[in-house]
């Protein structure tokens, strides 16, 4: 077995993503620090998805390099490959619940698929994690009798069903209501600290990202146009990273004539009760 995989760096070199011929990255060099959250960043459609199933080993890589705890993704025995799959939790946009299968049902597969535990200890574990996300008393509902925030969280319980080293998230706020959104960042924030693991969040929800990130990469036109730290994000001049962050649109509108900088400000201004 190479490299030990507890709060794993995740090292990308020079990686190229795509599908088929069609690159929708490349150059990608950076390190996703271990026991960290690291953000990725990016407007529709950059490529935040496609790199977060390259990283998982869903998809290969067109070239370069990625190295996850030491242990170069490319070049794995089965038994590693099968071995630092297991030790990679994710938490899929949609919740990817089985809605066949109860709750319960839905987390204990993992663990029927890749330990040998008996079936009183896997319940066991399954109570455990669905504590974890505060879904204790949902262990016999269909996902279909959840709301959308409660899926997300069932998703993450599953998602740290075998106690993983590395957690990947897609999106994991998106179509949630501010509160919900706000308990799934405190949620994975105390991942991180309880159990030191390594966070991988695509995203793009600006509220969500000030709060949980430690690390930020932004892609753009099929490039890494940044990395690093939130205060060296926010201190960046980059035109598209100051846009993105100001949520700004890409044109100025002649129906409305106005600004939309401006119309912004006075919008705030009424809303904070200011002449
Ligand atoms: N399975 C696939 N086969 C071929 N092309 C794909 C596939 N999945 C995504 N793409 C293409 O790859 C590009 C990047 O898509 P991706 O889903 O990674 O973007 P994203 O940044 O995650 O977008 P969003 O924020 O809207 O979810 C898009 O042009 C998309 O059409």
């Amino acid at each position: 077995m190479t490299g030990r995989l507890e709060s794993p760096d995740i090292a990308l070199t020079d990686v190229s993503v795509g599908y088929g011929d069609r690159v929708v990255l490349s150059g990608i060099t950076t390190v996703l620090p271990g026991g960290k959250v690291s953000v990725i960043l990016g407007g529709s459609g950059c490529g935040k998805s496609t790199l977060l199933r390259n990283i998982i080993g869903l998809v290969p890589i067109q070239s370069g390099r990625i190295v996850l705890g030491g242990r170069d993704m490319e070049h794995l025995s089965p038994e590693d490959r099968l071995d630092t799959r297991r030790r990679m939790g994710v938490l899929f946009q949609d919740g990817a619940l089985l809605g066949s299968l109860r709750l319960g049902e839905n987390i204990a597969l993992p663990l029927r698929e890749h330990t040998e535990l008996t079936n009183s200890l896997i319940e066991e574990v399954v109570g455990m994690k669905l504590k974890l996300v505060g879904l204790a008393d949902f262990t016999d509902y269909f996902p279909s009798e959840l709301s959308g925030g409660m899926r997300k969280r069932a998703g993450l319980a599953r998602a740290m069903a075998l106690d993983p080293a590395v957690l990947l998230c897609d999106e994991p706020t998106s179509g949630l209501d501010p509160i919900t959104a706000a308990d799934m960042d405190q949620l994975i924030l105390e991942l991180r600290t309880t159990f030191d693991m390594t966070i991988v969040v695509v995203t793009h929800d600006l509220q969500s990202l000030t709060a949980i990130a430690d690390h930020v990469v932004v892609l753009s036109e099929g490039k890494m146009l940044f990395e690093g730290s939130l205060p060296e994000l926010t201190a960046c001049d980059d035109p598209f990273i100051r846009q993105f962050l100001a949520r700004q649109p890409n044109r100025e509108s002649r129906i409305l004539g106005e600004n939309w900088a401006t119309m912004i400000e006075k919008r705030r201004d009424l809303s904070a009760g200011r002449p």
